[in-house]
């Protein structure tokens, strides 16, 4: 049974052994747009989450966090899914991404930030400013965040398990930090 949103527009690339999903709003559609076309022509299988026609007065949460339910959506079916969320900024973008459980949404703005965003963060979605880049440096950033592997370093797993433990089990990081410094106070004064 397929798992898409009725909404979404699937792009089948050859071989495609990732599948990428994207949300926009009307600044960033004209780069989704080409972004669709040179990641299909990549081999991925591109997912479009909108917006469909350009609207000057549409937003962007709609289409950023459908995007980032489908790549989360298909991480539980164990799918080899990526998302990108593109706006003016990529800043709104990325922060509703990031709303959605088990997503990790890197802001991307440069090429080091996006070889990082998958090295150290394991990001499954990045945000991309249309506004603040070329298109070519766009597809650039991309492509960089889709070919990178996660490092798979102990320190880098710990972190996320972290955001994850929070975003699962609602366990106040600080407060687990302020109970051990506690703790380690009791220990000193003994
Ligand atoms: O980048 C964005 C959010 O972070 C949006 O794309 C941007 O705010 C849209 O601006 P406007 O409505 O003025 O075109």
């Amino acid at each position: 049974m397929s798992t898409e949103p009725s909404s979404a527009t699937v792009r089948r690339g050859a071989g495609a052994a990732y599948r990428v999903h994207l949300g926009t709003d009307h600044a960033g559609l004209e780069l989704s747009r080409s972004l669709q076309q040179e990641l299909t022509s990549l081999g991925y299988d591109v997912v479009d989450h909108g917006p469909t026609a350009y609207d000057a007065e549409d937003d962007y949460p709609a289409f950023c966090i459908g995007a980032a339910e489908g790549v989360a959506r298909d991480i539980n079916d164990n799918r080899p899914s990526l998302g990108i969320v593109i706006g003016g900024a990529g800043n709104g973008e990325q922060i509703a991404a990031n709303k959605v459980r088990g997503i990790r949404a890197a802001l991307v703005w440069n090429e080091s930030t996006a070889r990082l965003a998958r090295q150290h963060n394991d990001a499954n979605v990045i945000a991309l400013g249309a506004r603040e880049h070329t298109p070519e440096e766009c597809l650039k950033f991309a492509a960089l965040f889709l070919q990178e592997p996660f490092t798979h370093d102990s320190r880098h797993k710990r972190r996320i398990a972290q955001i994850a433990d929070y975003e699962t089990c609602l366990t106040p990081l600080a407060c687990e930090i302020s109970r051990r410094d506690a703790l380690a106070r009791i220990s000193v004064s003994a």
